[in-house]
């Protein structure tokens, strides 16, 4: 028997006029999952059970975004909504379509008095969610936007003056000061039995991607905070060391929320982690949140630069423009550290923060190619791929964002291999023709080439393969099979960055009238 106090499911008690405990059928409610693919921590999940109602779980594959996202992403999400799914013990609703047409139609067709979502800040969302809430308000139906995909909402925090930030770190202090709430705590639910279309396929890709779900974004969590946590700060930088989180993909899903990080941190360091690196963490959270805030005050920075930084002429376009940025996304420009970025990005859908400054700076200042051109070759990759974090990082490197570098700020691709992979082991792992070379001197083969032995750095690259993998080499006679394993060797430097570093600050003193102060 339910206690007095508890309805069924499905019904609420209230008292009537005259004081007396009734109970009344309340209608389902549904709740439609975007950026939020988890039930702990989940507000707008709280609100859709507040009443007792079963919940519809629905996510809507939309014909526009689904087919053309990357293959990296599909995969994630796919294998993400399984993961729910089963959560949910085999209820998730997933339906195909436009969600203007979607959505109002399964509020008809179960009889739902509201659908809940958490609010959507990106540009397309927002569009999508004003049509669908008035799609949905001609039926009599509520769209009821509770939490955001961060943990404090974009557009929420405000200068004294009431205006937006534009510069970091005041917005990080701010943001501190705002605070946040609490993580929510996991309600009951009754989920109901609805008809779905059917989980998607997960879609081949050749990218070695990380495992998703709520539970895989829990679990690597806690790996982190027991393992990774203390020393982050040192080794975040590090390309060659696992010094990060990998949260990222995670985050960028819902399937583990902000606010639950800041939580679970706050109770590391009282429980004795060291503080610096907790404060390390936390401002790299709050990059996340500062570059939704801007995209949210400038939808237009998805595709424009926040500012000017060098005269239209200064892009590189053409045949040559061309090939150098294929030269760049298949990780041959000559540049390893650069190589080796791009072809992690390839084989594993992600890369290291360190390295994508680098391979982005490269692009914009050494290749003198749009930011938007890497930026979409991101999107098409990266598993985490995240409009304002992906754009406004762009953005940031190519020193056309708010709170950017400056755009004379030119990293060097040879110093910052040698710093951030001081063994070269990051390179090595990524670039398996220079596995040959020892030590630093993966970052500079060319030189290596010229200096000392080996003199024939590929025939040593070739062996070195040779050794790491037992494959067949041999023709039947014992002869060297035809063809290389690796049939392009190692390329030189597609261009020389001395030279191209001193165009690109020609270009920015151009853009300001100004002559260069170290010509
Ligand atoms: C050119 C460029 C493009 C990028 N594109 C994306 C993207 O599409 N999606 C994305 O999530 N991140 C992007 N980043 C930011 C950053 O590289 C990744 O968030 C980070 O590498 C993810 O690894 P992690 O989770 O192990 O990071 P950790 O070091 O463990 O950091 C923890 C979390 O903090 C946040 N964070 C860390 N660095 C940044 C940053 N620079 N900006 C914003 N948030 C940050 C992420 O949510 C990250 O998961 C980009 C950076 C650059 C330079």
């Amino acid at each position: 028997m339910r206690p007095d106090t508890h309805p069924a499911p499905g019904f609420v008690r209230r008292r009537t006029a005259t004081g007396r405990a009734t109970s009344y059928r309340v209608g389902v409610s549904i709740l439609w999952f975007r950026r939020d693919l988890r039930l702990d921590d989940h507000p707008a999940l709280v609100a859709a059970v507040a009443d007792g109602a079963p919940v519809v779980p629905l996510y809507v594959l939309d014909d526009a975004l689904w087919p053309a996202a990357s293959a990296n992403r599909r995969s994630h999400l796919a294998r993400s909504l399984a993961a729910l799914d089963d959560a949910t013990g085999g209820r998730l609703v997933v339906r195909r379509g436009d969600p203007r047409e979607v959505v109002p139609a399964l509020a008809r067709e179960v009889g739902a008095s509201e659908v809940h979502v958490s609010a959507g800040h990106e540009p397309a969302g927002r569009r999508r969610d004003r049509d669908v809430a008035a799609r949905l308000a001609e039926l009599d139906v509520r769209l009821v936007a509770t939490g955001s995909p961060y943990a404090v909402s974009p557009g929420r925090v405000r200068t004294g003056g009431g205006t937006p930030y534009q510069v970091f770190t005041p917005f990080r202090r701010a943001w501190l000061d705002h605070g946040w709430r609490a993580p929510a705590p996991r309600p009951e639910v009754t989920w109901a039995d609805v008809r779905s279309d059917g989980l998607p396929a997960v879609p081949a890709t050749s990218a070695d991607l990380p495992e998703a779900g709520e539970a895989a974004a829990l679990a690597r969590w806690r790996e982190f905070l027991d393992d990774g946590l203390a020393g982050y700060g040192e080794a975040r930088d590090r390309a060659d060391l696992d010094g990060t989180s990998m949260l990222s993909v995670h985050l960028k899903w819902g399937e583990i929320h902000a606010r639950t990080l800041l939580a679970d941190l706050a109770a590391a360091q009282a429980d004795g982690a060291p503080a610096d690196d907790v404060a390390t963490f936390r401002s790299e959270l709050a990059w996340r949140e500062f570059h939704a805030d801007v995209l949210h005050h400038h939808p237009e920075a998805s595709s424009e630069s926040l500012r000017a930084v060098v005269p239209d002429d200064a892009w590189a376009d053409g045949p040559d423009a061309d090939a150098a940025f294929e030269a760049w996304a298949r990780g041959r420009t000559g540049y390893p550290f650069v190589d080796a970025g791009m072809r992690q990005l390839l084989a594993t859908g992600w890369m290291h923060n360190r390295v994508r400054m680098v391979v982005a700076s490269f692009l914009v200042k050494d290749l003198h190619l749009p930011w938007q051109r890497g930026a979409a070759h991101f999107m098409a990759h990266l598993v985490d791929g995240d409009v304002p974090q992906n754009q406004l990082n762009w953005q940031w490197v190519a020193g056309t964002g708010r709170d950017a570098a400056p755009y004379f700020r030119v990293f060097n691709p040879v110093a910052q291999g040698l710093r951030f992979d001081p063994d070269g082991d990051y390179v090595r792992r990524w670039v398996p023709e220079l596995r040959a070379l020892r030590g630093k001197a993966v970052h500079e083969p060319w030189k290596h080439r010229a200096d000392d032995a080996p003199d024939d750095l590929f025939a040593a690259a070739d062996r070195s393969v040779e050794d790491d993998d037992p494959g067949p080499r041999r023709d039947a006679d014992g002869s060297p099979a035809s063809g290389p394993r690796h049939p392009d060797p190692y390329p030189a430097p597609i261009v020389d960055h001395a030279h191209e570093r001193r165009v690109a600050l020609d270009d920015f003193h151009r853009a300001r009238g100004s002559a260069d102060p170290d010509r």
